[in-house]
């Protein structure tokens, strides 16, 4: 994460400071990535948030400005490719995310069987104080849910991540995972000024939209 002037200054009487030319339009940038099994809704996760994606190799990567309580904050997102033979290229780049948003399928009991393994991954490879969201994905295919809501929310709390169910297809609780990330990354910057407390999980817990139709299992 790095950090870059905000706003400028100005003094009593006289017409403020324009800003430099191509000077950033925002305060804080931030790495995420978003990882996954195969098929879980990484790439359309991704699309529903965008402002324009672009493809990179085995990646797609695109940049988002969420503003936080004032801050904007740029957030660089990277969609991975979640096979197998393309594990390897991924770990190369966990070392300068910030954030990591896990994804697997409430239709898919492999994809959620697989998350200890993307965990243990994660704290092999990414820096020691990453922000980890578990999310369960394609929430609106209640006929279809394999994995009990409850059962995300135990596994989440036993590795102490936050965690939501969303929908890549509607768009639930897709921007709320970025923003959430955002106020994380602004809180972070922010805590050696004394900036007032701020908790991600108790934010999500608040703010998450819980699929319409129960779980039936
Ligand atoms: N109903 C529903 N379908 C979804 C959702 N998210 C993704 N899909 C579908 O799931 C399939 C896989 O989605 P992708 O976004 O390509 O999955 P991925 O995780 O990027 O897959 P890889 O690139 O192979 O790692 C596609 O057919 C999507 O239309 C969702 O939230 N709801």
């Amino acid at each position: 994460m790095t950090g870059t002037p905000g706003a400028s200054s100005t003094r009593d009487g006289e017409a403020p400071e324009r800003p430099p030319p191509c000077s950033p339009s925002y305060d804080l940038t931030g790495k995420v990535m978003l990882l996954g099994d195969s098929g879980v809704g990484k790439t359309c996760f991704l699309i529903q948030f965008k402002d324009g994606a672009f493809l990179s190799g085995t990646f797609i990567a695109t940049n988002k400005v969420v503003t936080v309580d004032g801050m904007r904050v740029k957030l660089q997102i990277w969609d991975t490719a979640g096979q197998e033979r393309f594990r390897s290229v991924t770990h190369a780049y966990y070392r300068d995310a910030q954030a990591l948003l896990l994804l697997y399928d409430i239709t898919n009991k492999s994809s959620f069987d697989n998350i200890r393994a993307w965990l243990t991954e994660i704290h092999e490879y990414a820096q020691q104080d990453v922000v980890i969201m578990l999310l369960g994905n394609k929430a609106d295919v209640s006929s279809e849910r394999v994995i009990r809501s409850e059962d995300g929310e135990t596994l989440a709390r036993e590795y102490g991540v936050p965690f939501m169910e969303t929908s890549a297809k509607t768009g639930m609780n897709v921007e709320l995972a970025f923003l959430a990330i955002a106020k994380e990354l602004k809180y972070r910057a922010g805590r050696q000024a004394g900036e007032a407390s701020f908790q991600i999980r108790d934010y999500v817990e608040s703010q998450k939209k819980r699929p319409s139709c129960c779980s039936f299992l």
